[in-house]
Parts: C-alpha cells; structure tokens; sequence
C-alpha cells in the first residue's frame, strides 16, 4: 500500500501522466505509469491500454498504452479511515436559477415533441488545494467499492477522479455485456419508484438493445433491478450479447452517447446540450477504462491419463465505465459534474436537488 502511495504521489509530484483504479469489488488496485508524457490518442479499438474519453463524439480519446507504460498490480488493503469529509459548498442562488432555465427549456421542447428525453448538467467549482491524490483514491476506493474508482492525471490535461457506477462495456472473448441504468432516488427514502423514473429507465432500456441490435447476436435482457451507488439508488437492466463479426468499436460508435447521458432522440439532444449547456462537460459522460488487457486465468484441467495439471491461458478483456460521480482539479479549482435525466414529468425543483444528491458522492471524498 505505501508502494502505491509512493508511485503515484511521486508521478503527481514530478508531473507524469498516471492511472490509479479499481475495479468493483476486486482486491486489487491497478495502475499505469506511462513512460513519458507525450499525449496519445488512440488510433484503433484493437489497441490495449488505458483509455478516457471526452463526452463529445468528434473529440479524440486519450490513451495510455500498455507497450509504453509501467503496469503495475498492488493488493488493496482496507485501512479503516472512514472520516467524513467536512467540506461542503455553499448554494449559489444565481447557478441554481441559471439551472432552473435549463431545466425548464428542456421540459418545454420535450412538451413540444423534440424530444422524448434529455440529460441536463451543471459544473460545481471551488477552490480547493489537493495536494495528495493518493488519498482522494484511496477515500473512492473506501466510500464506494461497489463502483469502479479511479484517479487519472495528465500534465496536458488536468487530474480527473470519481466513483462511476455504470458499465458501458465488458468484454470477454466475444461475450459483450452492458447495461442501462437510470432513475434516482436517495437510499434512505423509503417509497416506490415513479412512473417517470420507471419510464425513463425503460427508454434507455429500449434505446441501447436498438442500438446493439445490428452489432450483436444473443441479445439476453435481465429483469430490472434496484442497484446502490454510494447514498444513492438506481434503476438497472443488465444487457448481454455475443458480438459478433462487429468490433468493439463499432459498438462504441452505435452506443455512445446512451440516453443515461445524453437524450432520445439522441442527434438532437447532442445538439440540444451542445448549445443550451453552459459549460463543455470534457471527460463526464464520456467512458474509460482497460482496453483488451490480459486477464489471466489459472485452471486446472484432467486429461485421459494424466495428472492434475494447472495451466495458465490468458485473455484480453475490456472494461470500459462511464464517466459519472466524478470531478476534475486544475490550478487550484475542483470542479463536479452533476446531471439528471429529463422526462414529460420531471419537476425542476425535484430535478435540481438529485443533482445536488449527487454532488455528495464526490464531496464525501473531499
Ligand atoms: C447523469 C448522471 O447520471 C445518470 C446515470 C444514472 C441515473 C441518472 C438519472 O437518474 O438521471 C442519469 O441518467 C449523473 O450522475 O451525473
């Protein structure tokens, strides 16, 4: 554990790019080190490495390889420092009125048949001094196991960090698996789900198995499920598929932006934040993660004749997560990147107040 701290504290310190994550519930943290910190994009989705990518489609994802890269595996050890953080930022009444007119502007054109639904967000920024990065990561991986936590940093770029709890793609051999997940409420507020909610998962729902539909064989849709992220709960359907002679790419392409982040339908709601938003949400709502890594597998296998024999076989896997529950830190500013999905029925007051449930994720590690 203090090898880790000492590995990214002393890339953070010397300025080199690094990635410190962990995946939902496993018992290690990975990392990558890249050698030098030139900025590369990433040329083809057969490559492997570490990848994170902006919300917007025509802007390039940034990749750390794994040939150019120190790779490394360190045990993750619980260290039982709980602290809350005190930290907190105080409501500003100009951004939420701000936020108000986004909202309502959005429910007028979805009342108006432009759109059936659309995902709205705002950026919340504070001065704040982070000077160790290790210890953020270490509090994500404490406060939400249950998430894929990360903390990435380029000297071009800025550090990003957060607690996603939304797969955008799994891939094991050809087997492909997905999910859309939609619908908040805080996990301590004990009632239903509402018909807006239940309906805007279902959109989301409906929306990606149309998308994979031409890309994938065996689509298989699980029952819908309530899942945990942080103080939060969410609506969840699991999609699997076998992809078939489509690419990951191609997949990527069809899926990317879902209507969890983005709206339906999905080009004029691209359009719609495009111009509407604010702010340009950079890397929330895009997707990172490992790309066609080595995960290896030791079994052991009886042939006629023969011993018990373990033998290794290794295979690449994708994990790719969409960028949610996350912030970004330069020169002295943290900022955390909120949203929420807009139906027919949503109510801004409501609306403004998931996002600031939402804010609490990040603000817990703080
Ligand atoms: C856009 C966000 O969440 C998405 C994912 C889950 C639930 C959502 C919702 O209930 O609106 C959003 O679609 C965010 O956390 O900033």
């Amino acid at each position: 554990m203090q090898e880790l701290i000492q590995h990214i504290e002393g890339a953070w310190a010397s300025e080199m790019p690094f990635v410190a994550y962990h995946l939902p519930e496993a018992g290690e943290v990975n990392c990558f080190f890249p050698k030098d910190s030139q900025l590369r994009y990433l040329q083809h989705y057969d490559e492997a490495g570490f990848i994170f990518s902006p919300f917007k489609i025509e802007s390039q994802t940034i990749v750390f390889p794994e040939a150019s890269s120190e790779v490394l595996k360190f045990k993750l050890i619980d260290f039982g420092k709980e602290s809350k953080s005190k930290f907190s930022i105080k409501e500003n009444p100009e951004e939420k009125e701000n936020y108000l007119k986004l909202l309502w502007e959005a429910i007028d054109q979805i009342h108006a048949e432009r759109f059936k639904k659309i995902v709205v967000s705002r950026k919340i920024s504070t001065a704040y001094n982070l000077q160790h990065p290790s210890e953020l990561f270490l509090k994500l991986t404490q406060f939400y196991p249950e998430a894929f936590t990360y903390v990435w940093y380029h000297p071009k770029v800025g550090l990003w960090a957060g607690a996603s709890p939304e797969v955008l793609a799994k891939t094991y051999r050809t087997q492909f698996k997905t999910m859309a997940l939609a619908g908040t409420k805080p996990a301590d507020e004990d009632r239903d789900w509402t018909e807006k909610e239940l309906d805007e998962q279902q959109m989301v729902t409906d929306e990606i198995t149309d998308a994979l539909k031409n890309h994938t064989e065996n689509l298989q849709i699980s029952e819908r499920q309530t899942d945990k992220a942080g103080d939060l709960l969410h609506l969840r359907t699991d999609i699997r598929a076998t992809l078939a002679s489509s690419k990951l790419g191609d997949v990527l392409k069809a899926m990317h932006p879902t209507p969890a982040v983005c709206g339906l339908p999905k080009e004029k709601a691209y359009q719609f934040l495009k111009v509407n938003e604010a702010y340009d949400r950079d890397f929330y709502t895009g997707f990172f993660g490992e790309l066609n890594m080595p995960q290896h597998n030791q079994r052991s296998s009886r042939t006629q004749n023969q011993e018990n024999q373990a033998y290794k076989s290794v295979v690449r896997v994708s994990n790719l997560y969409v960028n949610l529950r996350c912030l970004s830190y330069a020169d002295g500013t943290i900022n955390i990147y909120v949203g929420g999905g807009i139906t027919k029925d949503s109510v801004p007051e409501d609306e403004w107040l998931e996002t600031v449930n939402k804010s609490r994720t990040m603000l817990k590690v703080l």
